[in-house]
C-alpha cells in the first residue's frame, strides 16, 4: 500500500501552515468544515476573471461559456456519485436545505400515523425537517435506538419496521460518533417493505466516494464545504422518478416552463428544483474538489486516516479521565470525548491558545447528548491532510491541561 505523502498534500492547503496564538495551527474541525486545496481556490478564481455570466441564457460567450462551466460540474458530481443521469443531480445550498426539500417533496405522500423513521444520532438537519413535514401531515418521526458504543440497535429497527413506515432517513456516518452505519443493509431492508431512502451523506463524503447505484437509496445528500469544496452549494441526488413526481421546493426564474396568470407549468429536471441564479462558481469549486479527490490515491487517504485514528485511540490512556464517546467497530477518523472535571468549552478554548482547533458543545445532535447524558462534548475530527504528529499535539496539550486544570 503506497503511502500517502502528507507534506506534499499539506502544501495544496494554504491554509494550514499559519501560526494560530504563537503556535503552529493544528486544524482538528475538519467535521464542520474542511480547507480548500489550491486547485479549488484557483477554480473559482479562474471562473470569475473568465468565464463568469448568468447561466442557461445563452445569449452570448460568456453565458456559454458559464453555462458548460455550470453543467460541467454537474457532470462532475454525477460521476463521483455514480449517478444514472444529470437529472438526478440537484444543486442545494447544502445537506440541511437537501433534506429539506426532500422532506417538502414527500409530504403529500404522508398521512396521519405515517411514520418516519430516523435515528436517534442523527444531526438536526436531518431531525428537523421531518418533524415539521410531521406536524403538518400528522405522520410521527421514530428514532432507532443506538447502542452505548454509537452504534445502531438493528434488532429494534427490524421491530420499528412496519406497514406503516413511509421513509427511512439516516446518517451514512455520524457527525458526532465517527460510526459508520451499515446503510446498504439498512437501504435493502427498507426497500423490501417499499420505504423511501434517504441518506445524509455529509459526514461520509470527506472520507468515501458513496455510489449510489449500488447503495440504491432514494436520495443522497451532501455539503460541498465537508469536502474540501466551497460554502453555499451541497448536492441531493434523486432517484428521477421520485423527483418527477414530487412538487417543486421553491418557485420563481429557471424552475418554470411557462408562466401565465392562467396557469404555469414547470421546468424538467434537475432545472424544477433550482429556482433562481444558482451558485455557479461554488459549482465550479465542488467539481474541482472532486477532480483533486480523484488525483489522490483513495486507498492510501484511507489507511492514513484510520492510522490517525488508531494513534489517537491509543493515546486516550495517557489523559486521565478521558473518555471517548463513540467506539463503533466501524468509524470514519471523529473522537468525540469528554475529560473528568472539564468543561467541553474549556478543553476547546485551552487547546484554541495552544493553536489546535477542534469543535466543542452539542454539535447540532441534541437528542444524541440527551442519550449520552452530557451537555456536549469536545470533538477532533481528522482528514487526510492531518499527521500522526498533530495527533500526538493534541494529545500532549490534553496532558498538560488534564494536569493543570482538571
Ligand atoms: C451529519 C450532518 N448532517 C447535516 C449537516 C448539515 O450540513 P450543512 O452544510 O450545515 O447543511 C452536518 C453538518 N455538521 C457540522 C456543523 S453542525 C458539524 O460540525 O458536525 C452534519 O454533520
Amino acid at each position: 500500500q503506497p503511502a500517502l505523502d502528507v507534506e506534499a498534500i499539506r502544501r495544496d492547503f494554504p491554509i494550514l501552515s499559519q501560526q494560530v496564538n504563537g503556535k503552529p495551527l493544528v486544524y482538528l474541525d475538519n467535521g464542520a468544515s474542511a480547507q480548500k486545496p489550491v486547485a479549488v481556490l484557483d477554480a473559482m478564481d479562474r471562473y470569475y476573471r473568465e468565464m463568469h455570466s448568468n447561466v442557461h441564457r445563452g445569449a452570448h460567450t460568456l453565458g456559454d461559456r458559464a453555462t458548460s462551466a455550470f453543467e460541467g460540474a454537474r457532470e462532475t458530481v454525477r460521476g463521483f456519485l455514480n449517478a444514472a443521469s444529470t437529472r438526478e443531480i440537484i444543486w442545494t445550498r447544502g445537506t440541511t436545505e437537501a433534506i429539506n426539500l426532500v422532506a417538502n417533496g414527500l409530504a403529500p405522500r404522508l398521512q396521519s400515523g405515517d411514520e418516519i423513521l430516523v435515528t436517534q444520532m442523527e444531526h438536526h438537519a436531518n431531525i428537523v425537517p421531518w418533524q415539521m413535514v410531521a406536524e403538518r401531515t400528522g405522520a410521527k418521526v421514530i428514532p432507532i435506538p443506538v447502542t452505548p458504543a454509537g452504534e445502531l440497535e438493528l434488532d429494534s429497527f427490524h421491530s420499528l419496521l412496519n406497514e406503516r413506515t413511509k421513509v427511512l432517513a439516516v446518517a451514512h456516518v455520524s457527525n458526532v460518533l465517527g460510526t459508520v452505519n451499515p446503510i446498504a443493509a439498512l437501504i435493502n431492508e427498507a426497500k423490501k417493505r417499499g420505504i423511501i431512502t434517504l441518506v445524509d451523506g455529509a459526514q461520509a463524503v470527506p472520507h468515501y466516494q458513496p455510489d449510489v447505484q449500488a447503495l440504491d437509496c432514494d436520495f443522497y445528500a451532501f455539503s460541498s464545504h465537508k469536502m474540501f469544496g466551497p460554502t453555499g452549494i451541497g448536492v441531493l441526488y434523486g432517484k428521477s422518478h421520485l423527483l418527477e413526481e414530487m412538487p417543486p421546493y421553491q418557485g420563481g426564474g429557471e424552475m418554470i416552463e411557462r408562466v401565465s396568470f392562467e396557469r404555469t407549468t414547470w421546468n424538467t429536471l434537475p432545472y424544477k428544483f433550482e429556482a433562481g441564479t444558482p451558485a455557479i462558481a461554488e459549482a465550479v469549486g465542488l467539481g474541482a474538489a472532486i477532480d483533486y479527490l480523484g488525483s489522490l490515491d483513495r486507498k492510501a487517504m484511507e489507511a492514513a486516516e484510520s492510522a490517525l485514528l488508531i494513534r489517537a485511540n491509543d493515546l486516550v490512556e495517557s489523559v486521565p479521565g478521558m473518555e471517548i464517546i463513540g467506539t463503533a467497530t466501524d468509524k470514519v477518523p471523529v473522537i468525540s470525548f469528554k475529560i473528568a472535571g472539564l468543561h467541553p468549552s474549556d478543553i476547546g478554548t485551552l487547546l484554541d491558545q495552544q493553536g489546535i482547533a477542534i469543535r466543542t458543545g452539542h454539535h447540532c445532535a441534541m437528542p444524541l447528548m440527551d442519550f449520552y447524558g452530557v451537555p456536549g462534548t469536545a470533538r477532533a475530527s481528522f482528514a487526510f491532510y492531518n499527521t500522526l504528529n498533530e495527533v500526538e499535539q493534541l494529545f500532549t496539550a490534553l496532558q498538560k491541561i488534564q494536569r493543570l486544570f482538571a
